[in-house]
């Protein structure tokens, strides 16, 4: 499907437009059928949207927010993205946000992802909004070049729900949505932010294999319209 580039002067204007549109697609989807789904990614880039979003108002307590992926550690630890969108998402008035986390207190991040599937299901599908952001090596959600599962991940008929995911560069072990459950979203974004990330998304848009940029998997297939918010 065609991807869109909304190109913002810098990283505060491209939070303010994000999030006042991800702030209408919620309110439309509660109007529309009385509730809303919002995933979103971890790492550095999406604090100061996060920050943005957590002021818009809106029925919150209708909005249920989950995680694309998720470190195999608890919400206590640094790396976590539960503590980020804790931290930067879940405060103001998007406290009143329902959170589902991806993490679970299993042996195995293989049984924490079995946990996590369950766990998920409720929250329905496709999501109102899913929010995708994208490493240098052009991975995005937990689909890392070379990572154990990747193959699964992007295979369009894999069922909906979390696998997991090792790779280099991936730290620990990862919790991951799948393709399938990504690709539908009705708003889907990809945001990134810096000239190498814009250089890295010209590379993924030219030809080579998914395997090798896993991002593409979502540029070349994904059912919905890919909305990229890029700042310098
Ligand atoms: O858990 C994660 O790290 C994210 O879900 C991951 O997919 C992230 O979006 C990219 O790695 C970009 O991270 P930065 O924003 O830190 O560059």
């Amino acid at each position: 499907m065609a991807a869109t580039m909304h190109a913002f002067a810098n990283g505060a204007e491209l939070a303010r437009n994000l999030a006042d549109k991800v702030a209408a697609s919620l309110s439309a989807a509660i109007d529309a059928q009385g509730a809303a789904t919002l995933a979103v990614s971890g790492g550095s880039t999406p604090k100061l949207f996060f920050q943005e979003l957590s002021a818009r108002d809106l029925d919150w307590s209708k909005v249920t927010i989950t995680l694309v992926d998720e470190r195999f550690v608890p919400s206590d630890n640094p790396r976590s993205n539960h503590l980020l969108v804790a931290d930067n998402l879940l405060q103001n008035k998007a406290k009143a946000a329902n959170f589902l986390p991806l993490y679970q207190a299993a042996g195995s991040a293989e049984d924490a992802a079995k946990l996590a599937t369950v766990a998920t299901a409720s929250i329905g599908n496709p999501f109102d909004v899913a929010i995708l952001g994208m490493g240098g090596d052009g991975h995005t959600a937990s689909f890392f070049p070379g990572g154990s599962n990747l193959k699964l991940a992007l295979d369009p008929m894999t069922p909906r729900g979390i696998i997991t995911m090792e790779a280099d560069g991936a730290g620990e072990p990862r919790l991951t949505f799948t393709f399938s459950s990504l690709q539908d979203a009705k708003l889907l974004v990809l945001h990134i932010e810096g000239e190498s990330k814009k250089d890295v998304l010209t590379k993924a848009e030219s030809a080579g294999d998914e395997a090798e940029m896993p991002i593409r998997a979502i540029l070349r297939r994904a059912t919905s319209p890919v909305e990229i918010y890029w700042a310098p």
